[in-house]
């Protein structure tokens, strides 16, 4: 029997031993997508305790706590940080199976050299011996993402954001890290929601362009795209809950952009016809800047009506929508294939269901002789897990190549989560050693490590273009 969480955790033989502690192991981290805040980075923001650190904003937590029976007070209310900390210490032996045991105790390893389990019964300590490194010298913001031998932190930024932060970052020699924006224009699709006019009244005032028509629009939005890019931004992503697309013209968006603008609703027919000409627009920007544009496919987001009204977005109450999405997604990469070429892409779906539509789909826009320009996303969120991320590695493998895989991210707002690159480097030498096992790869240590080590970093930079 193995032992818990040691340095072989979830190497299962000598082979995934050896593909860990001496090719995975040592390789830099690239992060680029996640919800880090450029600036707590810039400020190297400190926590006062664990809770702090741990349980302000991970939803992920948050759910199990309730699942658990903890009330919301303890979670997100109004009890004290003691209180919540020891809320979530009597839920992490409940968790067992599910990633974050695993996570947690990764970062009590890594971060803060506990190796005890955590429970009510050692919480207390585990408090203390926290709280008195997070309070110590070499514990901020900045030194979690160093001390992981992070390299790229790719933050996930709104177009009418001001970049100050990341502006900030760009000019301080003191921090190697590159933090980079990511231009993520969500409420600049989302034509039906409320959030979308106040958004165009923003983009108007940070782009200087006065918006009175779709040309207006667009001519904004490149504004943005061009800002960005000035900042260094090379990813663009798209939170596409249903994935939609309907053959259109720009002078039908236009006017489906004007009747938007008067303050009115349209037509779902009307928003998929708005949305596949913007994506067209943007599709065709990204690619001549040489960004990659990410897309997230099938969330079902704030299910829960009453608590979206206390907590707002993010807070989970999110689960994984089963659209239909591949007619409509080739039919958006087929119609920026045609018109611009295709940017570089990455396509993700909350539904493990879409795993062999994506892996077989991205094979159907290769080329241009960039390796891997069409990549199936790493298992995202409710499939960031050992299950999820071995069914997306291995349907990636059986029908594209997996030694072009970009490989993870960490998608967190929380510093402490790079822990699970560890995690996803682990299962990745775990899943080659098993086809040497079974003969069904050569034990070739080189060249497999050489593998290993571009699913783990250097895929990543080469594809991005991070230069490092
Ligand atoms: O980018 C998204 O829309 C999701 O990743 C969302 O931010 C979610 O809250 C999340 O962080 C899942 O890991």
């Amino acid at each position: 029997m193995q032992n818990f969480m040691d340095e072989n955790f979830l190497l299962k033989n000598e082979t995934a031993v050896r593909l860990y502690h001496d090719y995975a192991k040592q390789m830099p981290i690239i992060d680029y997508h996640c919800h880090l805040s450029p600036k707590e980075i810039y400020e190297n923001k400190t926590f006062k305790n664990i809770t702090e650190a741990w349980l302000y904003g991970d939803h992920y937590k948050w759910r199990l706590m309730r699942a658990n029976g903890v009330q919301e007070e303890f979670i997100t209310g109004s009890a004290n940080d003691y209180d919540k900390f020891m809320a979530w210490a009597k839920t992490v032996p409940m968790t067992i199976g599910n990633p974050l045991y695993n996570w947690t105790h990764l970062e009590l390893q890594r971060f803060f050299g506990i190796y005890d389990l955590l429970d009510e019964e050692s919480a207390p300590e585990i408090w203390e011996k926290v709280n008195a490194q997070l309070n110590s010298e070499g514990f901020g913001a900045r030194d979690f993402i160093t001390k992981s031998n992070v390299k790229v932190v790719c933050t996930t930024d709104d177009p009418v954001d001001s970049l100050e932060y990341h502006l900030k970052l760009k000019e301080d020699s003191s921090f190697a890290v590159k933090v980079l924006p990511s231009f993520r224009p969500d409420k600049g699709l989302e034509i039906n929601r409320d959030t979308f006019l106040p958004w165009v009244e923003k983009l108007q005032e940070v782009s200087g362009v006065s918006i009175h028509s779709y040309d207006d629009y667009l001519t904004a939005l490149e504004s943005r795209i061009m800002f960005f890019h000035s900042v260094g931004c090379l990813v663009s992503d798209h939170a596409i809950d249903q994935m939609l697309y309907a053959d259109t013209t720009k002078e039908e968006a236009a006017v489906i952009f004007s009747e938007a603008l008067k303050g009115n609703k349209v037509s779902l027919e009307d928003e998929k016809k708005f949305k596949t000409y913007t994506f067209k627009f943007l599709g065709k920007h990204y690619a001549e800047l040489g960004w990659a544009m990410q897309l997230h496919i099938n969330a079902l987001r704030n299910t829960n009506s009453k608590m979206f009204k206390v907590l707002g977005p993010d807070t989970g109450w999110d689960s994984i929508n089963d659209e239909n999405i591949a007619k409509p997604l080739a039919k958006l990469l087929d119609l920026i294939e045609q018109e611009s070429g295709l940017p570089k892409t990455i396509i993700y779906s909350l539904n493990p269901n879409d795993n062999n539509i994506i892996a077989a789909m991205i094979g159907n826009f290769q080329g241009g002789g960039v390796p891997g320009k069409i990549q199936f996303g790493t298992a995202w969120w409710f499939n960031d897990n050992k299950a999820g991320m071995i069914e997306q590695m291995k349907s990636l493998s059986n029908m594209g190549l997996f030694s072009r895989f970009i490989g993870m991210l960490t998608d967190s707002r929380s510093f402490l989560s790079y822990t699970r690159h560890e995690y996803f480097r682990r299962i990745v030498c775990a899943l080659i050693a098993e086809w040497v096992e079974n003969g069904e790869v050569p034990n070739n240590i080189e060249f497999l490590g050489k593998i290993v080590q571009g699913i783990s970093y250097q895929n990543a930079n080469e594809y991005f273009g991070f230069e490092l």
